[in-house]
């Protein structure tokens, strides 16, 4: 790394170490609900929602370097490098006046988890974690009509896989530390939200007693 960079880096982190932001991890497999279950805590609890997906898609859009790679990761269902996703998230909450941020969609993986961590220093307040049957979210990715180029049922399998052996072990670690608020996210969107409500209401109260 050269001087500049090194120097660019170390202002970022001491300017995030200040903004000291409230996280929460929004996790879960494939179709899940993450993105829908966002949006209603944006609405109700005033959290700006970044999801990791949308970050790594509008890179593809802008014409960065990183492009190409970017649109075969996701095309193939892959986790694309941590330092590319992390350097997003950083700018994204930096350039926001809000201080609690939703991530959606990641950590992904260990590697995500660790370096996010190490590079920024936040730990986040908990995981909230839409558990849902493989079947149910095949069905709704498959109706989904976005034009997402990963809602084929050949990449949505491929994702299936790296959700059960890379995400899940980041979900159980944080299971470990007590961290992890499980919805039942196989019930109408409604219902979820109901369930989401019950954990962001007493969060909110004790932050502003
Ligand atoms: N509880 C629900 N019941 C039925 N359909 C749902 C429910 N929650 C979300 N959906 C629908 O399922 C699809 C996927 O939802 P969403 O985009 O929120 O999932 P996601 O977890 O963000 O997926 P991805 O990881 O692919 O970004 C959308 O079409 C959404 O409208
Ligand atoms: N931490 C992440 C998050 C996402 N990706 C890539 O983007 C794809 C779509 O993500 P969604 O959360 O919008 O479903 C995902 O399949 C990965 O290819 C990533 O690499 N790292
Ligand atoms: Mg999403």
């Amino acid at each position: 790394m050269g001087t500049v960079e090194a120097a660019t880096k170390q202002a970022i982190e001491s300017t995030l170490a200040q903004k000291k932001p409230k996280v929460v991890f929004v996790l879960g497999g494939p179709g899940s609900g993450k993105g829908t279950q966002c949006a209603n805590i944006v609405e109700h609890f005033g959290y700006t929602h970044l999801s990791a997906g949308d970050l790594l898609r509008a890179e593809i859009k802008s014409g960065s370097e990183n492009g190409t790679m970017i649109q075969n990761m996701i095309k193939e269902g892959k986790i694309v490098p941590s330092e590319v996703t992390i350097k997003l998230l950083e700018k994204a909450i930096l350039e926001n006046e809000n201080d609690k941020f939703l991530i959606d969609g990641f950590p992904r993986n260990e590697e995500n988890r660790a370096a996010f961590e190490a590079v920024t220093g936040i730990s986040p307040e908990f995981v909230l974690f839409f558990d849902c049957p493989e079947e149910e979210m095949e069905k709704r990715l498959l109706g989904r009509n976005q034009g997402r180029e990963d809602d084929n049922i050949d990449t949505i399998r491929k994702r299936f896989k790296v959700f059960l052996e890379s995400s899940l072990p980041v979900i159980e670690y944080y299971n470990s530390k007590g961290k992890v608020r499980k919805i039942d996210a196989a019930k109408p969107v409604g219902e979820v939200f109901e369930a989401v409500k019950a954990l962001f209401t007493p969060v909110d109260e004790k932050a502003a007693a």
